[in-house]
């Protein structure tokens, strides 16, 4: 069974005026959807990132995969290599440190062949990867300061969860999230106001949320001295710290005085990376993320390194779409030790480019849909339409700064903010 074409689509979707360190959300979010289709019609989806960069190196590679068998991982690792650039060794299947743009290549077809293996046995993905562990994967409510709406007409109505700038506002987001989706657990995004400002607001969560675990996470915006300063108030209040500060020598420092798990998506994210992280002893809990990581299999492996070496694995996000949903929730299913709720951006999201609009999160978590490999099929004339989208809206790079300056023109988003 052969490749015979390989597609990839740019799409732009609605995304709210979500607030972090950077900035705020533009009114539209851009990923790129990835169709490879074997000579008898059936064709394996991926998703993954939509900014230039991703679109360039995913172009490159396309034509390398025509004729590969959709069983050959080891050939779509040379092709991926060969193409972005890199050890063509077949052996080094994962990317070294800072090799997040082979590793996004990797992931974004890995998951397309994954699903054709799936389909061409009649197997639902979780069992081309060794089987599930759990029925369904678990993910936590992803709270996020807001506006309450874009600075420019975005051409569509604005969303319905209103601002969330006050402690009290945050928490109607969190009882919104918790009806709703069933969540089990919180994470709050910060990094966005001071954080004695967002301290407060998660005592005001934990009064109102008792049993629920919090995170928070200020994507490296706080200074080892104002991590160390706030540290007593956090004590007892959080499951996990995400990312307080930029660097992994930093995290290394906070470690030393922080009496919960420190957790992060920034500064361990390549196999390369795990070393010194694990010598500085700087991150108890690395979030992993398939689109970044190389794929699937790199983060069953990344589980394994966590269990080898005493880590816990929780799950990242980025705002996306029912295909990406499908594949972290197949995943997730065969971790053993996946400990904490994962990240999802999905409730955020209002369309989706899969058949019969969203996959349904129940009871705070996700069962992997059922039928062959993904087990979701993509909505062509949603694709259509979003990728129309794309073409007008403009965006091409993702800019939270830019969009951040039409509301505060002397935004600076130098870290340490705070
Ligand atoms: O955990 C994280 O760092 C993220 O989810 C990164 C995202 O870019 C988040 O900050 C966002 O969507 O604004
Ligand atoms: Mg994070």
């Amino acid at each position: 069974m052969r490749i015979t074409d390989v597609r990839v689509t740019p799409i732009a979707f609605r995304d709210p005026p979500l607030l972090n360190v950077s900035g705020v959300h533009e009114p539209w979010a851009l990923r790129s959807i990835i169709e490879v289709e074997t000579a008898d019609g059936h064709v394996g989806l991926g998703e993954s990132y939509g900014d230039l960069e991703t679109l360039t190196n995913l172009g490159k590679v396309k034509p390398g995969l025509i004729g590969l068998d959709p069983f050959d991982l080891n050939g779509l690792t040379r092709v991926v290599y060969a193409a972005v650039g890199g050890d063509p060794d077949p052996g080094q299947t994962f990317a070294p440190a800072g090799d997040k743009a082979r590793a996004s290549a990797l992931a974004a077809f890995e998951v397309a062949f994954l699903d054709l293996q799936g389909q061409l046995t009649g197997r639902p993905l979780y069992e081309i990867l060794g089987g599930k562990l759990r029925d369904r994967v678990p993910y936590s409510a992803y709270l996020f300061y807001k506006f309450a709406g874009h600075k420019d007409d975005p051409g569509y109505p604005a969303d319905d969860w209103g601002e969330a700038l006050s402690h009290e506002q945050m928490v109607e987001q969190a009882r919104r999230m918790v009806t709703e989706f069933g969540f089990g657990s919180i994470k709050l995004k910060g990094g966005v106001f001071e954080p004695d400002f967002e301290i407060e607001t998660l005592r005001h969560l934990r009064k109102a949320f008792p049993d629920h675990p919090l995170r928070i996470d200020p994507n490296g915006g706080w200074s080892v001295e104002t991590t160390r300063r706030v540290m007593p108030q956090l004590e007892g209040l959080l499951e996990y710290l995400e990312d307080p500060a930029r660097t992994l020598a930093e995290m290394g420092q906070i470690a030393t005085f922080a009496p919960m798990p420190l957790a992060t998506n920034m500064v361990t994210i390549a196999f390369g990376h795990i070393p010194e992280t694990i010598r500085l002893n700087a991150v108890q809990v690395v979030l992993s993320d398939h689109h970044y990581w190389g794929g699937l299999r790199a983060t069953q492996h990344l589980a394994h390194l966590g269990r080898v070496f005493g880590f816990g694995i929780s799950m990242h996000s980025n705002s996306h779409m029912g295909i990406s949903l499908a594949a972290m929730t197949h995943v997730g299913a065969t971790i053993p030790n996946l400990a904490y709720a994962c990240d999802t951006h999905y409730p955020w999201q209002v369309e989706d480019v899969i058949e019969g609009g969203k996959l349904r999160i129940e009871n705070g978590s996700v069962a992997p849909p059922e039928g062959p490999g993904l087990g979701v099929r993509l909505d062509h004339a949603a694709l259509a339409r979003l990728h129309r989208q794309y073409l007008d809206c403009g965006i091409r790079v993702r800019d939270d700064t830019k969009e951040m300056r039409k509301y505060q023109p002397d935004f600076n988003p130098a870290r340490p903010r705070f």
